[in-house]
């Protein structure tokens, strides 16, 4: 699969250093996650993709084309982005926003309907931007970024703010526009479980780098087996763990989680037979927020 964009070694200060060789690759109609906390510097990266802010050193590419390449600007028109709130002019409504950002990009005038369409907005009417919800600006902050049919669209923190609902609406837009129409997007989020809904490819950014960038397949499967036990008693079970090697962690009264590739059935009987008295014992995947806090503690797994 090819690359919409790939960063090299990108280093940004402002004053304190904030991105410290940063790498990473955007494979064609993927939804790329980039994660980080609050701080990380993903608005940095994502500001310098689009042109915004020049990196100190490093550079990046998108569609192959080199950033010190003149031809730049021409990639850039397939892009499009939201970074940090959409920007609205709140006392214009949805359709002249989005036919001023047509003019701003100097685009043929005529697809701007079609533009609020594709994000659910089919009959606006003469509301101000300034009047709408956050679910709304965001939905017309996409058909703005959607204006010049671009191919790839940067998306800073897109879900911040929204209720429940909101987030439900715009994760089905952003699906919906990836797959109906090949839009590849980088969307940055410091809640993996968010990101989890959406993304199928990640960059974890930490102390200025991509310290991990997976499939969200390879993810999957760095989470690791564990089982939740309900047994006693204590000394024989913390026995059993450590003849077995087995990493184990008490939760509670008599509650156990174990790491462990062995069926749930077959486990139960060896305890059993080890004089232990099992309650229950339940599979519970290790998640990916479990994965994520382990990548951010301590670097790559
Ligand atoms: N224009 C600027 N001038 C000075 N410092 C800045 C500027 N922009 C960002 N920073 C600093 O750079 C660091 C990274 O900020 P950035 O907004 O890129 O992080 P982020 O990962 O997007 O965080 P958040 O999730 O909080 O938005 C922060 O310490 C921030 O204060």
């Amino acid at each position: 699969m090819e690359d919409v964009c790939v960063c090299r070694n990108i280093e940004k200060a402002y004053g304190q250093p904030v991105l410290k060789g940063c790498s990473l690759h955007i494979p064609a109609g993927s939804i790329y996650g980039l994660i980080g906390e609050n701080g990380a510097g993903k608005t940095t990266l994502i500001r310098i993709l689009t042109g915004l802010q020049k990196p100190d050193a490093g550079t990046y590419s998108l569609f192959d084309v080199d950033a010190s390449d003149k031809a730049i600007h021409l990639a850039r028109k397939r892009m499009g982005a939201i970074v940090e709130m959409p920007a609205l002019d709140p006392e214009l409504d949805a359709l002249s926003n989005v036919r001023a950002q047509a003019r701003l990009l100097e685009l043929e005038p005529g697809h701007e309907k079609e533009a609020l369409e594709w994000v659910g907005l089919n009959d606006p009417g003469t509301k101000k931007a300034g009047d709408f919800s956050l679910g709304m600006r965001q939905r017309l902050g996409l058909a703005m970024a959607l204006i010049g049919h671009p191919d790839f669209i940067l998306l800073d923190e897109p879900t911040n703010g929204l209720d429940p609902q909101g987030m439900i609406e715009l994760r089905e837009l952003i699906l919906k526009l990836n797959k109906e129409h090949r839009i590849t997007f980088l969307i940055s989020s410091h809640v993996l479980a968010e990101l989890a809904k959406l993304a199928d490819w990640y960059g974890f950014l930490k102390g200025g780098k991509i310290v991990l960038e997976t499939s969200a397949k390879e993810l999957d499967e760095h989470a690791k087996p564990v089982v939740e036990i309900e047994a006693k008693p204590m000394e024989k079970l913390v026995s059993y763990w450590d003849r077995n090697r087995m990493a184990y962690k008490a939760l509670g009264a008599d509650r156990w989680r174990v790491e462990t590739n062995r069926p749930a059935g077959e486990l139960a009987l060896e305890l059993a037979k080890a004089g232990i008295d099992v309650r229950s014992i339940q599979i519970v995947n290790e998640d990916l927020e479990a994965v994520y806090m382990q990548i951010m503690k301590g670097g790559t797994r």
